[in-house]
């Protein structure tokens, strides 16, 4: 054994456990004490499957001045992540072959927790090239385009899975470009405009129409659709009689949109936050929930423009664990569903084989959790550049207090 985690509740288990870990990988799990190995002990926590974000902007290359992928990756290890699904929305876009391959030296080299790539969508022959770098998937930004480019876009997708080793995995940004332009211009006929607005320009009906549009798509074109940062009730309602998978972000789980009034364009993100009778709830979360925090940094520059030229997006990746676990001490969330929607379901739906579960052979990354563990959130101990979140300042019990990656740590508030 290189090292020997000491002292581990494991989920739906009585009893302490040990864990040994190999050559980065898990080795034994046994209740009995063993010996050879360098020791961590976890003092009687919850030992769980390393947390994987699918759904990150760590915005290197070309933004770094709102983030990059060291205080990125810093701040999913301290946040308790072990990997990250970074989004292809940088500058250069990460939608050529150059680019990606640019992306991933930039990674490999300031990373400190697992990554995967998304890419986005070009011309097939562009994408032909990008797919023998591996990229997890491809992202569509559907509220950037119109029809007529978005059915080019899947068909391309389509040939692309028929011709190459593509998975046929899309993921897609699920709001209506037509309804928000028209819903936008409305709103902007108005003498003043306020933050909450911005939820307005933005309806639950734009996210609805698009999330149909995507279904139809994928579906026509055999492609296999998940879909990000879902917000609205109608459009989980829809991908659950369809069978498709979806994100859902702390955010549009934990506020409606009468936080405009409170936090103003700070908490400006897309889809927006939603009115109350239109929005997905904690109750929502289930066995096939997917939490993707969208962390989404800017500067806080960027953030004070205006209704509409201010950045959407809020950081996530160090709130969204002390939030959920709030949720499980307040009786709102089953601790079992934890493991689920923070790893193993990610790990199925981008088919990371080795993660998701604590189980011999499978890598050896951890999250541990102090389920009693209380505190404030301070945007002060944030490894994020982003310096703003709605959540500063609150209460909250439970929260990861130690991260492993192949058996080493990463983050130690232990
Ligand atoms: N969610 C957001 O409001 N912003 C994201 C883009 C995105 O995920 O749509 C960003 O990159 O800032
Ligand atoms: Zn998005
Ligand atoms: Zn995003």
């Amino acid at each position: 054994m290189d090292t020997i985690i000491e002292n581990c509740k494991l989920i739906n288990k009585t009893g302490n456990f040990n864990v040994g870990i190999k050559n980065g990988k898990i080795a034994k799990i046994s209740k009995i004490p063993f010996e050879g190995g360098k020791k961590i002990d976890i003092k009687g926590n919850l030992l769980l499957p390393g947390f994987i974000d699918p759904h990150v902007h760590f915005r290197d290359p070309g933004l770094t001045q709102k983030e990059d992928f060291k205080t990125g990756s810093e701040s999913a290890a301290n946040g308790g992540f072990t990997t990250v699904i970074d989004m292809p929305n940088t500058i250069p876009k990460t939608n050529t072959y150059d680019a990606l391959k640019e992306k991933i030296a930039i990674a490999d080299e300031k990373s400190i927790v697992n990554y995967e790539l998304q890419a986005g969508w070009n011309t097939l022959e562009e994408m032909e090239k990008i797919i023998s770098l591996n990229p997890i998937a491809f992202k569509v930004f559907m509220d950037l385009e119109d029809n007529e480019t978005l059915e080019q876009i899947f068909k391309d997708l389509g040939t692309l899975k028929e011709s190459t080793p593509y998975n046929g995995l899309v993921a897609v940004h699920c709001e209506n470009k037509a309804i928000i332009n028209e819903e936008t211009n409305k709103l902007k006929q108005k003498e003043e405009n306020i933050p909450l607005d911005y939820s307005y320009a933005r309806p639950a009906k734009a996210e609805d129409e698009s999330v149909k549009q995507a279904i139809e798509l994928a579906r026509k074109n055999n492609l296999n659709l998940h879909i990000c940062h879902l917000s609205s009730k109608k459009s989980l309602n829809l991908a659950r009689k369809n069978n498709v998978s979806y994100e859902f972000t702390p955010h549009h789980l934990l506020l409606d949109n009468s936080a405009y009034n409170t936090y103003g364009t700070m908490i400006k993100t897309n889809p927006p936050l939603r009115e109350a009778k239109y929005k997905i709830n904690i109750s929502d979360i289930d066995e096939n929930t997917i939490i993707g925090t969208d962390h989404a940094p800017h500067t806080l520059e960027d953030k004070n423009q205006g209704v509409w030229s201010s950045s959407p997006g809020i950081p996530a990746l160090e709130t969204v664990v002390p939030l959920l676990l709030t949720q499980v001490n307040r009786g709102n969330l089953d601790l079992k569903l934890i493991p689920k929607i923070l790893s193993k379901n990610a790990a199925k739906l981008y088919n990371l084989k080795n993660k998701g579960s604590i189980a011999i052979g499978k890598d050896a990354d951890f999250t541990v959790i102090d389920l009693k563990k209380e505190g404030k959130i301070n945007i002060e101990n944030f490894k994020t550049k982003a310096q703003y979140s709605p959540f500063d300042g609150q209460e909250y019990a439970g929260e990861a207090v130690m991260t492993i990656i192949n058996g080493k740590i990463v983050a130690n508030k232990l």
